[in-house]
């Protein structure tokens, strides 16, 4: 077993570093905050993030993000996808063997319409590493961190490596995947985000599981809309990191997404809510990547532009659930909605 280093030390990254060391890896976990970083190395908790959970003591913490990735051939890179470009800027000046790069983190940046991979690729020069892959799939931190079991997907353009890093995480409890799709993958991991913030504002409003279903099942027809406008493949939609990650955020209490939309739903300011979360609630930022993108790309999303108007045009969200209702009678399938226009003009 070797060395493996995860940059990002919240719930998250502190859970993926928990599953390499059980699997008997040498951990370097990097937080850009010393207070964590003494946390985790005496008291071997990171109470913050992950409530109650103790991580083992093959997993050392550093601030000190050119110790962190000396001599690794493994970085595991959890950031919130805001600071992702950040950190791929100090880490070009650091990294000093070839190394696969394996990111967990579930976004789009909002006016390049980056997925994280893509960022990745931008801003580290591509001598420096063998192939850039993605993590993802349902997996609360919390739950994971109990070693309970938990299912995911890795995704590389290099599916052998992509194979390696299955290999890197895979055990009893925490079972993985191979996919070529990367495109699908990011894409499902990201989009459910925005449902989930829709599931918890129904939730708030006190509308019950036929609208969450509805909910799930036309927001996942929205993201295979436009995920297979960008080239994903349309069944893996219906996998793990589609449905899979849009079941587990949209009908659990552990889901931060869930969470801020729950309290939206009760009436409460987005600014409020993401500062009582203390934790990234990526759907906010994805939302507006989503609704610029569905625009620039002329594919319908109106349960992303209901979302978007909600959090950021104060629309209220009773209004904008009675504006989904009402919407022009359509077929479900869309594929049969142009069959059935043609045989209506016969
Ligand atoms: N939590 C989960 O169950 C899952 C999360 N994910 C994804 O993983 C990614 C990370 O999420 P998660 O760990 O949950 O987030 P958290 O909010 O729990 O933690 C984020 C961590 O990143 C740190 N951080 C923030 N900004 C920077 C920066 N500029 N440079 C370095 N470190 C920074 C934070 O430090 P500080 O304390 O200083 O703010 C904190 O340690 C997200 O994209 C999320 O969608 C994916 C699957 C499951
Ligand atoms: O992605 C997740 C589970 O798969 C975690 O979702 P939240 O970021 O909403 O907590």
């Amino acid at each position: 077993m070797g060395q493996v280093t995860v940059l990002g030390a919240g719930s998250w990254g502190t859970a993926l570093a928990i599953v390499l060391a059980d699997n008997g890896h040498d951990v370097r976990l990097w937080s850009h905050r010393e207070s964590y970083v003494k946390e985790i190395n005496e008291h071997h908790t990171n109470e913050k993030y992950l409530k109650g959970v103790s991580i083992p003591a093959n997993v050392k913490a550093t601030s000190n993000l050119k110790q962190a990735v000396s001599g690794s051939k493994e970085i595991v890179l959890v950031v919130p996808t805001k600071a992702i470009r950040d950190v791929c800027r100090q880490l070009v000046d650091v990294i000093d063997t070839k190394v696969t790069i394996t990111h967990a983190s579930k976004g789009i940046e909002p006016e390049t319409y980056k997925r994280v991979s893509e960022v990745i690729k931008e801003e580290i020069p591509e001598e420096l590493y063998n192939a850039i892959v993605v993590l993802s799939g349902p997996s609360h931190a919390e739950e994971v961190s109990l070693r309970q079991p938990t299912t995911v997907t890795v995704s590389s353009e290099n599916l052998e490596i992509a194979k390696s890093v299955q290999d890197l995480f895979i055990n009893r409890q925490f079972r993985v995947y191979t996919s070529p799709d990367l495109v699908g993958v990011e894409l499902g991991g990201s989009l459910k985000n925005i449902i989930a913030l829709g599931a918890g504002i129904s939730d708030g409003l006190g509308y019950g599981d036929n609208a969450k279903a509805a909910l799930i099942t036309r927001g996942l027809a929205e993201i295979a809309r436009l995920g297979t406008s960008m080239g994903a493949n349309p069944l893996t939609f219906s996998g793990l990191t589609g449905v899979g990650d849009l079941i587990v955020t949209c009908t659990s209490s552990h889901s931060r997404n869930w969470r801020a939309g729950y309290k939206l739903g009760q009436g409460a300011d987005l600014e409020e809510v993401l500062e009582d979360m203390g934790m990234v609630v990526e759907g906010v930022r994805t939302t507006k990547a989503a609704y610029q993108l569905s625009k620039a790309e002329g594919v319908e999303m109106p349960i992303t532009a209901g979302i978007y108007s909600v959090l950021f045009e104060e629309a209220n969200p009773g209004d904008v659930v009675d504006q989904l209702m009402t919407r022009i009678r359509r077929h479900e399938m869309e594929d049969l909605t142009n069959i059935l226009d043609e045989k209506m003009k016969d």
